[in-house]
C-alpha cells in the first residue's frame, strides 16, 4: 500500500484553517471541498490517456482523453459527502456509489446502513471519500464491500489519517492506496484523531 501525503502549500494552508476550533460550518464545508479537489488532482495523476483527433479552431488537432477504466466516487455517509463536490468538480463524469456507515461510539465498530453502488464496478476505479481515517474499521469494511462487488482498483481520499488506521488497512488490503493531507499523531481514548479535526461529520452538517 502506498500512502501519499499531499504536502502542497495550498493543502497545508487549508488544512491549518480546517483545524481551527471555532471555524464556521460554511467555512469548514468550503475548505473540505477545496482540499478534496486538490487531493483528487494527486490521486488521479497516473491515469493513462490516449490520443484522439478532434476538429479545433484551425483544423485537426490531436488531444488526449483519459483511457480505459471509468471512475466511481464512493462517499462514505455522512461525512464523505463533504468531499464529494470538490472531487466531482475535477471528475464531473464519475458515477457515484454511496456507502453508509456510522461508527458505534462505544465499540468503535462500523455499522452499515446503506449501499447503492454504480453498475459495472469491476471495470471501475473506486475513489473512496471520507474526511477521517481513524481506527480504519470503516475503511476496511468499505473496501471489503467494494471488492465483493468486483472492484480491483481502489484508492481512498482523506483529509486526515491516523497511523493506527493506515496500519490496519495496510495489513488487510495492501493493494489499496491512500491520499491524505496529513498523517496525524494518533488516536485518543475515544478513537478520535489527534490533533485531527474533531467530528468531521458534525462540522460538515452543523450538528453537535
Ligand atoms: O476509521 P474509523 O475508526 O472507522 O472512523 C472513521 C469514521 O468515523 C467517522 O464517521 P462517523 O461514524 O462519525 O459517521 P458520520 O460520517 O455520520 O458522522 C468518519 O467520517 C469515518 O467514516
Ligand atoms: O477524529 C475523528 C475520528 C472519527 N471520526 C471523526 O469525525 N473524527
Ligand atoms: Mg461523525
Amino acid at each position: 500500500m502506498a500512502v501519499f501525503v499531499v504536502d502542497h502549500p495550498l493543502v497545508r494552508h487549508k488544512l491549518g484553517l480546517l483545524r481551527k476550533h471555532d471555524l464556521s460550518t460554511s467555512s469548514f464545508r468550503a475548505l473540505a471541498s477545496e482540499v478534496s479537489l486538490l487531493l483528487t488532482y494527486e490521486a488521479t495523476k497516473d491515469l493513462t490517456t490516449e490520443p484522439k483527433t478532434i476538429r479545433g479552431w484551425a483544423g485537426k488537432v490531436e488531444v488526449e482523453e483519459i483511457k480505459g477504466k471509468k471512475i466511481t466516487v464512493v462517499p462514505i455517509l455522512r461525512a464523505g459527502l463533504g468531499l464529494m463536490d470538490g472531487v466531482l468538480d475535477m471528475i464531473p463524469g464519475a458515477k457515484v456509489s454511496v456507502v453508509g456507515f456510522y461508527r458505534n461510539e462505544e465499540t468503535l465498530q462500523p455499522v452499515q446502513y446503506y449501499v447503492k453502488l454504480a453498475k459495472h464496478m469491476k471495470h471501475r476505479m473506486a475513489l473512496i471519500l471520507d474526511p477521517m481515517l481513524a481506527t480504519g474499521g470503516t475503511l476496511t469494511a468499505t473496501i471489503e464491500l467494494l471488492k465483493q462487488a468486483g472492484c480491483t482498483q481502489i484508492r481512498g481520499i482523506f483529509l486526515v489519517a491516523a497511523p493506527e488506521g493506515i496500519a490496519r488497512v495496510e495489513a488487510a488490503h495492501p493493494d489499496v492506496d491512500i491520499y491524505t493531507a496529513s498523517v496525524d499523531d494518533g488516536l485518543d481514548e475515544n478513537g478520535y484523531i489527534l490533533p485531527g479535526l474533531g467530528d468531521a461529520g458534525d462540522k460538515i452538517f452543523g450538528t453537535k
